[in-house]
């Protein structure tokens, strides 16, 4: 059974007193600095002064700072930067500032799993993820609420990691959902399998395939759009709030015996076999070790996947419909 913490098994003794330095400013950093700041500690945030962070985090009246003054100056360096260039920003600016008794904290246990970072014995590595988004996780604290999330201890020095993992969930907002204690090992894997296999790598394999199937039959694209991409999020919503039973309930007795009959035809045996070998390029390793060439060469592959992506006629049709509906200007 995991274990589950909500906002009254929470207090913020072992953070209240100490200095956040929160190290990037973009999807995660922003919602969780400001959330944090929001909630009352003392949070800094540290960037890069030529990138374009910098005057937006000011403007949203943060305290900002060199990434390593903020890293020499803070109780706890928490890495909100892309998993991709944090062995290097760790290397060049905060291991030196890492001393004893400090937290280093992640929202992704990618680089201590793989160990691109091997942080030194006599300091804390804690974890704080929200299971979400940033976006949701700004939108739906100033909302009053949250969204869940992971916290995990890899090294407890000080004896307080999990308590400092804590007090950051609760000042984010997750407590007010609940958080789930977990490992390193367990959110990377877990991580990195849901976004390639459904969230981001299978859902839009599914998407393209069935709206790329009705356009070569003969249908408009604006049809195929809704029908594969718009109508989605509806059902994916009536899933997030009732369940796949709920889901069921919700559509037509014909659309419940059509998906129900057919389904297993589009993801099959071969489908799951395709799963597991994924899930085991993940836990041995060799994803890790692919990614990290990929960068090294300058992310030649990743640059080719996006522009076919981008040029892709979903795109077109998609823009100009999001436009019909008020989604995009
Ligand atoms: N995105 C998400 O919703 C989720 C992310 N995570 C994890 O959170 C962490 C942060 O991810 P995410 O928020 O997506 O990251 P982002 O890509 O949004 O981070 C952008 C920030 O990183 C800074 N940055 C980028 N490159 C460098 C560099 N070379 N040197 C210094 N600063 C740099 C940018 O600064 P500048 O303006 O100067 O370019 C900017 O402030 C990752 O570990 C990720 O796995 C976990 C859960 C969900
Ligand atoms: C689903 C993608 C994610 O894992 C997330 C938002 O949780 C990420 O790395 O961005
Ligand atoms: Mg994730
Ligand atoms: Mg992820």
């Amino acid at each position: 059974m995991v274990k589950i913490y909500y906002d009254n098994d929470v207090t913020y003794d072992a953070v209240k007193d100490k200095v956040i330095a929160v190290i990037g400013y973009g999807s995660q950093g922003r919602a969780q600095a400001s959330n944090m700041k929001d909630s009352g500690l003392n949070v800094i945030v540290g960037l890069r002064p030529e990138g374009k962070s910098w005057k937006l985090a000011v403007e949203e009246g943060h305290e900002v700072k060199t990434i390593e003054e903020a890293a020499k100056e803070a109780d706890i360096i928490h890495l909100l930067i892309p998993d991709e260039v944090q062995p290097t920003v760790y290397r060049k600016y905060i291991e030196k500032h890492l001393t004893e008794g400090k937290t280093l904290s992640f929202s992704h246990g990618y680089n201590i799993h793989y160990k691109f970072i091997v942080p030194p014995e006599n300091v804390n590595v804690t974890m704080v993820a929200p299971k979400s988004p940033g976006a949701m996780v700004r939108k739906t604290y100033l909302e009053g609420f949250g969204v869940p999330g992971l916290v995990a201890v890899y090294q407890d020095y000080t004896g307080e990691a999990l308590n400092i993992a804590l007090g950051m969930a609760k000042a984010i907002g997750l407590t007010r959902v609940g958080v789930i204690e977990t490992t390193f090992r367990e959110e990377t894997e877990t991580d990195l399998f849901g976004e390639q296999v459904v969230l981001c790598g299978g859902v839009t394999e599914l998407i393209k395939a069935a709206f790329e199937t009705l356009v070569e039959a003969g249908y408009s694209p604006e049809m195929a759009y809704f029908e594969t991409c718009h109508e989605l999020k509806l059902i994916v919503d009536l899933i997030y709030q009732k369940g796949l039973k709920g889901m069921w309930e919700n559509v037509s007795n014909t659309a419940e015996y059509g998906g129900l009959t057919r389904r297993k035809r589009i993801i099959n045996e071969e489908s799951r076999k395709a799963m597991k070998e994924i899930l085991k390029e993940i836990q041995d390793g060799r994803f890790a070790k692919e990614w990290s060439l990929e960068n090294i060469a300058g992310k030649p592959h990743l640059n080719a996947l996006r522009r076919l992506e981008e040029e892709h006629e979903i795109e077109k049709v998609g823009k100009k419909l999001r436009k019909m509906c008020g989604l995009e200007k």
